[in-house]
């Protein structure tokens, strides 16, 4: 048996900058002159001090004066703060769009700097890089586009992915974000154009998780469109043909995967806004071989499931009581599946009864109203939660939203349907009948536009009492009385990055069930009973690199209790298992990359 002192004791490896595999020492830059200002992630622009210049050739390439990083900082709060002056009482999209590409500008030129604002205003830059506006700069990519960021896989470069993998000029990936477009938020089959989707997840990777921006891949797998508007449109960027399907489909995906695997066998794979039938079953066909994990089914599943059990709490009632929680989920995809199956999963471990008790409470509504098993044609995955119509109390197949919960009186209900306004005022006034001394609405689709009501509207019709969640932000809600509505963000954001860093660090090869609920029980115990009896369920945008700290330690202790922690860099799988709770938090968060310029040449 190995014993702990045979190891560099833990807080040593802790305190030792060596063990730290994020943090980069100094480093000395090959390149010269021009080429190290246009390189985003080298250039310091007017930062680069005297002696960089002389011995990188950049004197007289730079105004003389050397501007210092927090003078660059605040120069560059400056230029936003005049656009948002200069911009404002314009179309929201206009202001939107203006303040995407003042960011994305600073992206393309500086990326130390540029992370550094990120981080320090996430809770106000988060929309503008991610849900709301990422989904704005995927409808009109083509027209955005620049300079390319990431890497386009196509259905014509069959036979050649295992060589184009090596285009990327990064040595090591630790996590690369893939997308087919196929389901870009609520905005359906974007294309190429869904390459915003994985540029903004890992720019959150970055600013929660402080996963290396030198180690992140974005990826575009354009295996065609059937949007017919794209297909029309002469400056459209990617492949102008119907989307690939079956074999065809899937032997791309398996290139795909083969050649990251072969190139950086430790990368993480997070598929995102795959269509439903994709993403179901890409996820079956890897996830025992690949180190990855579809966001959408199982980063939301526990965002919604920490959600549920705070909203459990809210009311005052022990989490015993999930079992008798009557919940509503409006959306049979592959987010609203992945929630029901995690939450079902949950009411049998915590309360100890059958699957089909479990599954008694929980009600799925699709497009074709209330799923039952009178329903034909009902498709396999959501068949596991088609009601009988013998249990549903009157209700029948395919019965309308406002139905069900006049009926059932829901203590929550739950939209992933990604159709803005289903929750209409009858069915908002209907939620005032809740069961629940504090009925939830989550209305979890996103962009804004596709959110199934917003905030306003929830607490307005379904009363001020009730505990409001959105996908993407909304303003808290005045109500004038002295009073606030709490708008929470229930987004996989909260969780994404804690699985991704906590796998990485914890150098599994695989992401199992476990450590998807280790994450999703990380989350909900975060926050206290003072903020969950106020309707405060998930922590602000603010605090996403603790939560993420939190929620990557949490996967990591799953990791090696399945034993599948092989560790990382020079911490191996023994230094990890003798580890603390707490020093295995502090391991997470001292290997998150902070940005600051980096000396480019070594000091004499
Ligand atoms: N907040 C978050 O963290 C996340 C939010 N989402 C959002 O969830 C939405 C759905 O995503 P997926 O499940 O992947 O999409 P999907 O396309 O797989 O599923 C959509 C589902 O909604 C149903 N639906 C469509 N119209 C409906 C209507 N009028 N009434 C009731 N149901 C209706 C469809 O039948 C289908 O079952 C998107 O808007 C996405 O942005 C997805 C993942 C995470
Ligand atoms: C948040 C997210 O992953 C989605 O809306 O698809
Ligand atoms: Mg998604």
């Amino acid at each position: 048996m190995w014993k702990f002192s045979r190891f560099v004791s833990a807080s040593k490896l802790l305190r030792s900058r060596r063990f730290s595999t994020a943090i980069p020492g100094p480093c000395i830059v090959h390149k010269r002159g021009a080429d190290i200002l246009h390189d985003p992630w080298f250039n310091k622009d007017t930062g680069f001090p005297l002696t960089e210049r002389d011995r990188l050739g950049l004197r007289g390439l730079l105004p003389p004066r050397v501007i210092s990083f927090e003078q660059q900082y605040e120069r560059f709060m400056d230029s936003f703060r005049s656009l948002e002056k200069n911009t404002h009482g314009q179309p929201e999209k206009v202001v939107s769009l203006a303040k995407w590409r003042i960011l994305n500008r600073l992206h393309d030129r500086n990326e130390t700097l540029y992370y550094r604002v990120l981080i320090d205003n996430i809770k106000e830059f988060a929309p503008i890089i991610y849900t709301p506006t990422v989904g704005l700069v995927c409808q009109n990519y083509s027209g955005l586009f620049r300079r390319p960021r990431g890497m386009y896989f196509s259905a014509k470069d069959k036979g050649e992915m295992m060589s184009m993998i090596y285009n990327w000029p990064a040595h090591e990936v630790d996590m690369i974000v893939l997308t087919d477009g196929s389901r870009i938020l609520g905005l359906g089959d974007l294309g190429v154009q869904g390459i915003g989707i994985p540029i903004g997840k890992l720019d959150v990777y970055v600013a929660a998780a402080g996963i290396n921006p030198q180690r992140i891949l974005p990826v575009m797998l354009d295996v065609g469109t059937n949007n017919e508007k794209l297909l029309g449109d002469r400056l459209y960027l990617g492949l102008r043909q119907p989307r690939l399907e079956g074999e065809e489909y899937l032997s791309i995906v398996d290139e795909f995967m083969e050649a990251v695997h072969a190139r950086w066998p430790k990368a993480i794979v997070q598929f995102e806004d795959f269509q439903m039938k994709w993403a179901f079953e890409t996820l079956e066909r890897y996830k025992k071989r690949f180190c990855m994990f579809n966001d959408d089914i199982q980063g939301t599943a526990g965002v919604a499931l920490a959600g549920l059990l705070g909203s459990v709490r809210s009311q005052g009632r022990p989490l015993s009581d999930f079992v008798n929680q009557k919940i509503v989920v409006v959306g049979a995809g592959s987010a609203g599946l992945g929630v029901l199956k995690m939450a079902i999963q949950a009411v049998e471990r915590i309360s100890g009864c059958s699957e089909s008790a479990a599954k008694s409470q929980f009600f799925l509504i699709d497009k074709n109203g209330l799923v039952t098993t009178e329903r034909s044609n009902l498709d396999p995955a959501a068949a596991p939660f088609a009601k009988n119509p013998r249990d549903i109390d009157g209700l029948t197949e395919g019965a309308s939203i406002i139905e069900v919960v006049k009926k059932i009186k829901p203590h929550v209900l739950l939209g992933l349907s990604g159709v803005g306004g289903i929750f209409n005022e009858e069915v908002l006034k209907a939620m005032r009948e809740s069961v629940s001394t504090k009925p939830a609405i989550f209305a979890m689709s996103n962009p804004t536009l596709n959110a199934e009501c917003t905030a306003i509207d929830a607490f307005n019709h379904a009363g001020e009492h009730i505990v409001f969640a959105s996908g993407s932000p909304f303003e808290n809600v005045d109500f004038g009385n002295g009073k606030v509505g709490h708008v929470n963000q229930a987004n996989n954001m909260y969780l994404f990055p804690g699985i991704g860093l906590g796998t990485l660090l914890s150098g599994a090869h695989l992401i199992t069930d476990g450590m998807l609920q280790a994450a999703a029980e990380r989350l909900a115990s975060y926050m206290d009973e003072e903020d969950i009896l106020k309707g405060i369920l998930y922590p602000s945008v603010n605090s996403i690199r603790d939560v993420t700290a939190e929620v990557g330690a949490a996967v990591l202790r799953a990791a090696v209790e399945e034993d599948l922690a092989e560790g990382y860099g020079e911490v191996g799988s023994r230094e990890l298992a003798h580890m603390s709770k707490e020093e295995i938090v502090e391991y997470v968060r001292h290997n998150m990359w902070y940005p600051v310029y980096s000396p480019l040449v070594h000091e004499k």
